[in-house]
């Protein structure tokens, strides 16, 4: 029991195309994922976890890096960045994003 999920919410799993200009959905084909925040029992580190609801499909695997900035752009729309690309979380209600967001300022406080 490594890993244990402190958070678990419904979203539209995207990742931002700079070239194009555009978000696009992240894995093969569009649809919600259960997005999950994972936290690592025994070195205390984070992770963002999402899956496909309807074929598990992982669509986003991203360390959660001390300084991080959660940008909550809407009640419904989360979003941040790493060096190498912009992740997009497009929750299915404010309750999903909220729990989510929480959880995730809980992560960040923590590493
Ligand atoms: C309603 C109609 O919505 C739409 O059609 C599309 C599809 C919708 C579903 C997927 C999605 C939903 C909601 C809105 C909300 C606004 N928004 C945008 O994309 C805005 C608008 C302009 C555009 C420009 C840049 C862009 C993209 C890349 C990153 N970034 C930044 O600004 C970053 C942000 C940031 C800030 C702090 C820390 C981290 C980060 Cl990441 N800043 C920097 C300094 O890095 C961004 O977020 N942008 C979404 C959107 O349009 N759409």
């Amino acid at each position: 029991m490594s890993e244990v999920p402190i958070a678990s919410g419904r979203a539209n799993v995207m990742l931002y195309d700079d070239a194009a200009k555009k978000w696009v959905a992240s894995g093969t084909t569009q649809g919600l994922s259960k997005v999950q925040i994972y936290r690592h029992t025994t070195n205390n580190t984070f992770r963002v976890v999402g899956r496909k609801l309807q074929d598990h499909e992982v669509v986003i695997n991203c360390a959660i890096i001390r300084g991080l900035k959660y940008n909550q752009a809407t009640p419904t729309f989360h979003q941040w960045r790493d060096q190498r690309q912009v992740y997009g979380l497009n929750f299915a209600n404010k309750e999903d994003a909220e729990c989510f967001a929480q959880a995730m300022a809980t992560a960040l406080d923590t590493i």
